[in-house]
């Protein structure tokens, strides 16, 4: 079979409206469905960083909680010795070395801030004085233990943040004061939040209720305000240091979309924060678009390809008219075949082309008819005799029997026109063919070729007599009055008879014989009729022939 493409087909256009829908369709449900995927995803995400914040936050209250612990459990021993410890206060701190996983230095400073003791470095002891930093002047004022705001140590140099613990004695007095200082760069202290960071960049930072970088991958930023850094801070950060917790997504310092989320420490205020690059949190998505544009194509491809066979199924019956038109129009088919049962739109159009042909074969049938019939009289025309006449000859020749025209003329018809008027003339002509189709046998064929001059062809003749029988019965019904324009018209016809037998003559020859026969009845005195006999001849070289015998009843 051969596949031809014609893109002018009802077929090709609904296919390809079919498939571009369908592939419009899917494409648009793609977009759409990885679109709330991803906008429901990033939900997911963002509560997942919150929970996982608060869990970071909590987990770094109870860090420093622990931590203060563990200085106020050392200030209650340094208590209990009365603040004069064995070996001095130097000694008292070496002697707690495990004191070094949880602080990077631990100091004793007296009432004015002097450091006394710490553990790094025994040189320093009695040489500093710190009585004027905020640490020391806020827990003086608070009369009890605080944690402070990240500072460049004096000391060490190292950004860090000091926890304090006061130590009273029974008059309320400051004796000593415990400081407990956190390197801030130190693994020890967010060692543990640098592995919660999500994504294979993602990272937590953390800042002061002020925007002081207290921790940041960036090791460079730390003790830098965000406020004052090149460009200042992102939105988000100018959010959060507003109050805002929560999840949100916009860019970072370095350009990099993320999903951005923020949480204050109960304990100190801090602000703790998470950044998930929003490439690496959907990840999963971004790897599964061209699959799931792939599935929504071959999901297109199938759809469409069952469109196209619904196609064509549905549209077979079109095609099954526009053969059988095609087979009326070669004529290898007739109406016939648009007399379909089908009950949809191309059964009903089917059966209206039948109906429609009917019609038109009905009014073609009309016409042939009108084109064959006298419309005055409504008997046959010349053409119809012509016709029935050679089809009578070769029956004739056919059966060899003998078979006679009678061409008739009214006598005097000018006359009645003359006399009584064309209309009146006109209701003699039809009335006269009305009798002389009655006149005849009902095998007989009558016709009028012109004016007041009608035929008769008598068929299956048994004898010579039999048509001058006839020709005597139509004179005779032509004697009887006519009635027309009110008046009875005395009126006769004279009639010329051509007979022959088998093939023996032609159509010509019988209409010149008869109408030599007419002549010579006309000439005898009309109202008569005179027969002419045609000779045979050869067979296949029908001619001209002289008639044999006359017969005329003059
Ligand atoms: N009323 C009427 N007259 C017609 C019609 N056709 C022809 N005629 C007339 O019929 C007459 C025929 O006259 P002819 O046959 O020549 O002469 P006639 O008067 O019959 O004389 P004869 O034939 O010699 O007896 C003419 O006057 C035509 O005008 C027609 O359809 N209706």
């Amino acid at each position: 079979m051969r596949l031809t493409l014609n893109i002018a087909t009802l077929k090709f256009r609904l296919t390809v409206v079919v498939i571009g829908l369908v592939l419009l369709a899917t494409s648009v449900l793609t977009f759409v469905s990885l679109y709330l995927a991803e906008r429901q995803m990033r939900d997911v995400i963002g509560s997942q960083q919150v929970a996982l914040l608060s869990s970071a936050a909590a987990y770094i209250d109870a860090d420093l909680e622990s931590r203060q612990t563990l200085l106020k459990t050392l200030r209650e021993e340094l208590g209990r010795s009365g603040g004069h410890p064995e070996g001095g206060l130097q000694a008292f701190l070496e002697a707690h070395a495990t004191l070094r996983d949880e602080f990077f230095n631990v100091l004793v400073f007296d009432s004015t801030g002097t450091m006394l003791a710490n553990m790094n470095d025994r040189r320093t002891n009695n040489t500093l004085n710190f009585g004027k930093r905020a640490y020391f002047t806020e827990t003086v004022a608070a009369r009890e233990g605080v944690i402070s705001k990240p500072f460049k140590s004096a000391l060490s140099g190292k950004p860090v943040i000091l926890v304090t613990e006061p130590l009273y004695d029974e008059q309320g007095k400051l004796i000593f004061m415990l400081g407990g200082a956190i390197d801030l760069q130190r693994p020890r202290f967010f060692g543990q939040l640098e592995a919660l960071g999500s994504g294979a960049t993602g990272y937590l930072f953390m800042l002061t209720n002020a925007g002081t970088i207290i921790h940041h991958p960036d090791k460079e930023r730390i003790l830098q305000r965000v406020q004052d850094e090149a460009g200042g801070a992102v939105a988000s950060t100018m959010a959060a240091l507003g109050g805002f917790e929560g999840w949100i997504e916009g860019p970072t310092k370095r350009g990099v979309r993320a999903l951005i989320t923020y949480k204050r420490l109960r304990k100190t205020d801090w602000i703790l924060g998470a950044v998930y690059p929003v490439d690496e949190a959907f990840t999963p998505l971004i790897d599964m678009r061209p699959t799931a544009l792939l599935a929504s194509v071959a999901v297109a491809a199938l759809a469409g390809l069952a469109g196209w066979l619904a196609i064509l199924r549905l549209l077979r019956p079109l095609g099954a008219l526009r053969g059988h038109v095609a087979g009326i129009v070669d004529g290898s088919a007739g109406i016939e075949v648009f007399n379909v049962r089908g009950r949809d739109e191309f059964g009903e159009l089917s059966r209206a082309f039948y109906t429609l042909s009917q019609q038109r074969r009905q009014a073609e049938l009309k016409l042939e008819a009108q084109a064959r019939t006298d419309i005055l009289t409504g008997i046959d025309n010349r053409r119809m005799f012509e016709e029935t006449f050679a089809a009578a000859l070769g029956r004739a020749a056919r059966g060899n029997t003998a078979i006679a025209l009678a061409y008739l003329d009214i006598d005097h018809f000018k006359t009645i026109n003359d006399t009584y008027g064309h209309k009146a003339g006109d209701e003699v002509l039809v009335e006269f063919a009305r009798r002389l189709r009655a006149a005849v046998r009902s095998t007989d064929s009558v016709a009028r070729l012109a004016g007041d001059e009608f035929v008769a062809i008598f068929e299956g003749l048994r004898d010579d007599v039999e048509p001058t029988i006839l020709a005597e019965k139509i004179l005779d019904m032509a004697r009887t009055p006519f009635l027309a324009a009110g008046a009875s018209l005395q009126v006769s016809t004279s009639v010329g008879i051509a007979v022959g037998r088998g093939n023996a003559a032609g159509a010509g020859d019988y209409l010149a014989l008869a109408d030599e026969a007419l002549y010579a009845a006309k000439q005898a005195g009309r109202d008569r009729y005179a027969m002419r006999r045609l000779g045979t001849a050869s067979k296949g070289t029908p001619q001209a022939t002289r008639p044999q015998t006359a017969t005329d009843n003059a």
